[in-house]
């Protein structure tokens, strides 16, 4: 662990947690200066009435007394494309937004982002900021981007709500792209457990894997720090307690409240530990190739890349083993406890009800073949290069089906 470099640890956002906490959002926006309020979402969670249980909320307050809802915006396709960005930048300046309440999973948080970067630099197209397909803009280049910006996360596994990142769908070149910078994340998030209990089980699992891998490619980190393995921690531990019984029992709003924590704690780990990710660099290129949806990706990637990089995760191996409840008090050998922590995570995946590869997805040998230099490119990979023949060798272990022997 990191001791004598310097290292940076932020969290700038303001988090109110609770059933309802929804009621506190124009209050939140008048505090921050907002008078005209754009709601951003997507279509499924119109249809699941989480749209209307948030803009009801406007209808509310007496009128002339608080922020108006002054617009709804629903067209955002999964994965932040940039077209759903620039679109969406286009609706805020036509009506005058100058608030911007996100009110969904990854796909919405990270689109308003983007947005809230374009509106600010004045771009109309988004992917014109991160020419290379990635940007990093610390102090003092990153100042403050003086738009409210409230955001409502609706699956508990991204935590962009807290995040300095966007990740954005370069649907040209099919590839994510991000940019960094702190004043991305919202002013405030607001974690509310109620919208998320009609959550379908099986986007559930696999969100849930994506806050359970922040949380384990963090600790796992050479640059980890304890601010960050404090949080890692306690993210991984909270999973492994809550993530079955949401999918089990998706209105149990107890654990749905500490999933939502724990996936704010993953992504805060991640997002200052940023270093060595392969699970994310295989979700990501496979993500953007095959629109595999991220927390799938990462769900099928997670344990065969632990077993493939075991370098990377056998100095911590025992208190990762412990904070997943895995009895490891019998073997003083690392590797044996990374086995154990390795079939605890496949035991989670089943009683999850995920699957172990991607046969759904038909992959053919070309596209294992594609996927390759996609990896190796991921514009998040420039830390931790793998060579072709291990991500080779992990791509046929997600397709067994063309496994040549
Ligand atoms: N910025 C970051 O820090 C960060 C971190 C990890 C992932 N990501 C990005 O986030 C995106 C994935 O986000 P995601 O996994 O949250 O999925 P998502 O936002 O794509 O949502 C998946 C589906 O779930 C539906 N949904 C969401 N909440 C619901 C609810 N409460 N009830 C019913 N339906 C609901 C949505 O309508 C959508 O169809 C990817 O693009 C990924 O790259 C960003
Ligand atoms: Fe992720």
């Amino acid at each position: 662990m990191q001791t004598r470099t310097m290292s940076e640890f932020m969290l700038r956002t303001a988090i109110y947690s609770g059933s309802n906490t929804r009621a506190l959002v124009p209050s939140l926006f008048k505090g921050l200066g907002a008078k005209r309020v754009l709601l951003l979402s997507d279509r499924g969670l119109e249809q699941a009435g989480v749209v209307e249980k948030v803009a009801q909320i406007f209808s509310l307050i007496p009128q002339g007394s608080g922020p108006e809802l002054a617009g709804i915006y629903l067209d955002i396709a999964q994965d932040a494309e940039s077209k759903s960005v620039n679109d969406a930048a286009r609706y805020a300046r036509e009506i005058g937004a100058d608030g911007l309440l996100a009110v969904g999973g990854g796909s919405v948080l990270d689109t308003v982002k983007g947005v809230k970067y374009a509106l600010h630099h004045g771009l109309a197209d988004i992917k014109e900021a991160i020419p290379g397909g990635f940007v990093m803009e610390q102090f003092p280049k990153a100042n403050h981007i003086p738009i409210p910006h409230i955001a409502i996360p609706t699956t508990a596994g991204t935590g962009s709500e807290v995040s300095p990142i966007a990740v954005i769908f370069n649907e040209e070149i099919q590839m994510k792209t991000n940019i960094i910078n702190p004043f991305l994340s919202a002013d405030m998030a607001v974690l509310d457990p109620d919208l998320t209990v009609g959550l379908p089980p099986a986007i559930t699992a696999f969100t849930g894997f994506d806050a359970l891998t922040h949380a384990i490619e963090a600790f796992a980190s050479p640059t980890a720090t304890a601010l960050t393995d404090a949080h890692a921690l306690h993210a991984i531990r909270l999973i492994e307690k809550n993530l079955p019984e949401v999918v089990a029992n998706g209105s149990n709003v107890d654990a749905r409240m500490e999933m939502l924590q724990a996936s704010l704690m993953g992504i805060t780990a991640f997002s200052f530990a940023l270093n060595a990710i392969p699970v994310h660099n295989f979700a990501h290129a496979y993500g953007a190739l095959f629109r595999i949806p991220h927390g799938l990706a990462n769900a099928v990637f997670l344990p065969i890349v632990m077993e493939s990089i075991p370098d990377l995760y056998l100095p911590k191996a025992r208190e990762l083993a412990e904070a997943l409840r895995v009895d490891v008090s019998s073997t003083d050998d690392q590797q044996t406890v990374l086995a154990k922590t390795v079939e605890k995570i496949r035991l989670l995946q089943q009683k999850t009800g995920l699957p172990q590869d991607f046969a759904q997805y038909n992959l053919t040998e070309e596209d294992l073949a594609r996927a390759i230099p996609a990896v190796s490119s991921d514009p998040a990979a420039v830390n931790f290069p793998m060579p072709k023949e291990l991500i080779e060798a992990v791509g046929q272990r997600v397709v067994p089906s063309i496994v040549k022997n």
